[in-house]
C-alpha cells in the first residue's frame, strides 16, 4: 500500500520525503521491523520508541511516523511528523486493514469489573441468535467460534484491526470488545468506529498506573467523550460515576439500573446457589448465573441487545440458556460435599461482591473459607483492602500468592496482612505457596463448607520471578480433593 494511502485521516504537521513510497508492513516495535516497513515511534512507560528510529531503519524501515524529527535525517527515508503517534497509528492501522470497524457493529465495554462477563455473554447471545460475531476479551479472542489466544484485555491497535478484518472476511456482523483503561489511555482504540459504548462500574484498581482515582475515572470517561453522534452510550446509573461517564458524550444516552429509575431495569426475585430469577423489563426469567453483580451483567447484555434492535422475547429465550464464563463464579461440589467456587475477583469490589453473594445464598451454618492473594507489579493499595474484606467476610481467610510477577511474594503478603482488622487476626493464615494454601483449605473444610478460591479465575499459569508456570485453580483443586479424598 502507498504511504500516502496509509496516512489517510492522520493529522500531519510536517512531511519530509516522498509519501509515494510502497509500504509492505506497519510496525511500532523496532525489533519486529521487516523490509519496506513503516515504523511508528511512540513513547511508552519503559522506553521511548523515538530512540529506536535508527535501529528500525537499519532493519528495513523506509518511512517513520514520529512526534519529533530526528537530528540525523536520512535522505532515503520519509519522515511524517505528527502530534500523537499512537493516534496516528490508529488511522494507519485502520487504513492498512481496509477500515474493518466501519463494516462491523462494534460494541465496546468498559468498567472495573464485569467487562469479560458482559462481553462474553453478549457474544454468546448474538451467536445464539444466529449472528456471526467476534469477541475480544481478557480470556480469549473468538472469531465466530475460531479461537485466537489473547495477551491483553485490549490488544494493540494493529492487532485489533487485523482481527477485525479477519472477522469481516469470516462474515461477522457484530464485534464485542473489552475496553480497558490502559487501552484507552494508550490510544489502543484510536480510530475504531464504535456503534456502542457500555460502562459497567468503576471501583478501586490500577492506581499503580493512573495514580489517582480521579485520573482513572478520566481515562474511562475519555472513551465516551470520543464516541460519535451516531453511537449509543449505555451506562449503569446505580454507579455514582455512571452519569459522569456520559456527560460530555455526543452519543445517544441510555441507562440501566437495579436500584434507580432507568431506561432498562431489573429486579432480583430469587437468588439461590442453583440460579437466579430476575424481573427484566417487566418479564420474569431464570438464569443459572447468581449474585447481584451478575444481575447487572445480564441487564447490561439485555440492554445492549435491545439497543441493537432485538425483541425482548427472543433475547430472554436465549439469555436464559447462557452459562457462567470461565473462572467467574465457577463451582463444583467435591466427593465429600465441599462446595468449591473459583472466581477471578482481583479487586476489593469484586471480592466483596462475590463474598456477599456467597453470604446471601448460604442456607446452613456452613464455614466459608477464602483463599486469596494479590498480584505483583500491580496496584499495591488493593492489597490491605482485599485482605481486610476477605478476613471480615470469611470464617477463615488463607492469604497466599497470586501472580507475584517480579515482586517478593512475602512482601506482598505482609502488605495484605496490614489491612486485617485486629478482631479478625485469628481468622487468618498465611501460606505463600498457592497449591499448599488450597490443600490446607481442603483439609480444614468439611461437608457443606464453602471454599472460595479468588483472584486467578480462568488463568492457567502463575507468574513467579517473571517466569510463567502452569497453574490452574480449578484443575489443582480437583486434583487435590481427589488425592485427599475430600
Ligand atoms: C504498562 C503497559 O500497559 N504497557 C503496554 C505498552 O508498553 P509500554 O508503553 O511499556 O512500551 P515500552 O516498552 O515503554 O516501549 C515504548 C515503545 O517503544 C517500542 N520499542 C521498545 C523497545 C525496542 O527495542 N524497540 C521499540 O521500538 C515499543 O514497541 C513501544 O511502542 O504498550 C505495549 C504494546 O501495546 C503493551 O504490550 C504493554 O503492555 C504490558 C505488557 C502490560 O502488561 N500491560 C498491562 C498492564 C495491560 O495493558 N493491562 C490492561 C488492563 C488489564 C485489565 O484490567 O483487564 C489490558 O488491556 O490488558
Ligand atoms: N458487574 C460486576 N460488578 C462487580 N463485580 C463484578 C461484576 N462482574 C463480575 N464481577 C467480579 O469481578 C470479577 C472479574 O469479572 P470480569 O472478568 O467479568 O471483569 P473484567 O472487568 O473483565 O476484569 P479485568 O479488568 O481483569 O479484565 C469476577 O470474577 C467477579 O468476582
Ligand atoms: N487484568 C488484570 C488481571 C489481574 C489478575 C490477577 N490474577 C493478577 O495477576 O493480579 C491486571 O493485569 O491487572
Ligand atoms: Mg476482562
Amino acid at each position: 500500500m502507498k504511504l500516502k494511502d496509509l496516512l489517510h485521516g492522520v493529522k500531519i504537521i510536517e512531511t519530509i520525503g516522498s509519501t509515494d513510497l510502497e509500504i509492505s508492513a506497519v510496525q511500532f516495535d523496532s525489533r519486529k521491523i521487516e523490509s519496506d516497513s513503516l515504523f511508528v515511534a511512540q513513547s511508552g512507560t519503559q522506553v521511548d520508541g523515538h530512540d529506536f528510529i535508527q535501529k528500525a531503519i537499519e532493519l528495513g524501515a523506509v518511512a517513520v511516523v514520529c512526534e519529533r524529527i530526528p537530528a540525523d535525517l536520512n535522505p532515503n527515508i520519509a519522515y511524517i511528523l505528527v502530534e500523537n503517534s499512537a493516534i496516528a497509528l490508529g488511522f494507519i492501522a485502520s487504513n492498512l486493514y481496509g477500515n474493518p470497524t466501519q463494516k462491523l457493529k462494534l460494541i465496546g465495554i468498559t468498567g472495573t469489573n464485569g467487562k469479560t462477563t458482559t462481553a462474553t455473554l453478549t457474544y454468546n447471545l448474538l451467536e445464539a441468535l444466529g449472528y456471526p460475531t467476534i469477541l475480544v476479551s481478557t480470556i480469549r479472542i473468538l472469531i465466530h467460534g475460531k479461537e485466537i489466544p489473547s495477551s491483553h484485555t485490549t490488544p494493540d491497535i494493529l492487532t485489533l484491526n487485523k482481527i477485525f478484518s479477519e472477522a469481516v472476511s469470516a462474515g461477522c456482523e457484530f464485534a464485542v470488545m473489552e475496553v480497558s483503561s490502559h487501552g484507552i489511555h494508550q490510544n489502543r482504540i484510536a480510530g475504531l468506529h464504535f456503534q456502542m459504548g457500555v460502562f459497567s462500574n468503576i471501583s478501586h484498581d490500577h492506581l499503580d498506573y493512573h495514580k489517582t482515582f480521579a485520573q482513572y475515572i478520566k481515562a474511562k470517561k475519555q472513551f465516551f467523550d470520543h464516541l460519535p453522534k451516531s453511537a449509543d452510550a449505555l451506562t449503569n446509573i446505580d454507579d455514582k460515576n455512571g452519569i459522569v461517564m456520559l456527560q460530555n458524550s455526543a452519543a445517544k444516552r441510555y441507562s440501566y439500573a437495579l436500584k434507580t429509575d432507568a431506561d432498562f431495569k431489573a429486579k432480583i426475585l430469587e437468588n439461590q446457589f442453583e440460579g437466579m430469577l430476575l424481573l427484566l423489563d417487566g418479564k420474569e426469567f431464570w438464569t443459572p448465573l447468581i449474585g447481584q453483580f451478575n444481575a447487572y451483567n445480564l441487564l447490561a447484555v439485555y440492554s445492549i441487545a435491545r439497543l441493537l434492535g432485538f425483541e425482548q422475547e427472543e433475547i430472554l429465550t436465549q439469555l436464559s440458556t447462557l452459562k457462567n464464563v470461565d473462572g467467574r463464579f465457577q463451582s463444583f461440589i467435591t466427593e465429600s460435599g465441599i462446595v468449591i467456587i473459583v472466581d477471578y475477583a482481583h479487586t476489593p469490589d469484586a471480592l466483596e461482591n462475590v463474598l456477599n453473594t456467597i453470604q446471601n445464598i448460604r442456607t446452613r451454618n456452613e464455614k466459608l473459607i477464602t483463599v486469596v492473594g494479590c498480584g505483583g507489579d500491580r496496584d499495591k493499595t488493593k492489597r490491605p483492602e482485599m485482605a481486610r474484606i476477605a478476613s471480615a467476610e470469611s470464617d477463615l481467610a488463607i492469604f497466599t500468592s497470586d501472580n507475584p510477577r517480579t515482586e517478593d511474594p512475602e512482601i506482598i503478603l505482609t502488605e495484605m496482612e496490614a489491612g486485617v482488622e485486629p478482631q479478625n487476626f485469628k481468622k487468618t493464615l498465611k501460606i505463600t505457596d498457592r497449591k499448599e494454601a488450597i490443600k490446607t483449605a481442603l483439609k480444614l473444610a468439611e461437608k457443606n463448607d464453602i471454599l472460595l478460591i479468588a483472584g486467578k479465575g480462568h488463568e492457567t499459569y502463575q507468574e513467579i520471578q517473571g517466569v510463567k508456570h502452569h497453574f490452574d485453580d480449578m484443575e489443582i483443586t480437583k486434583e487435590l480433593s481427589n488425592q485427599l479424598n475430600k
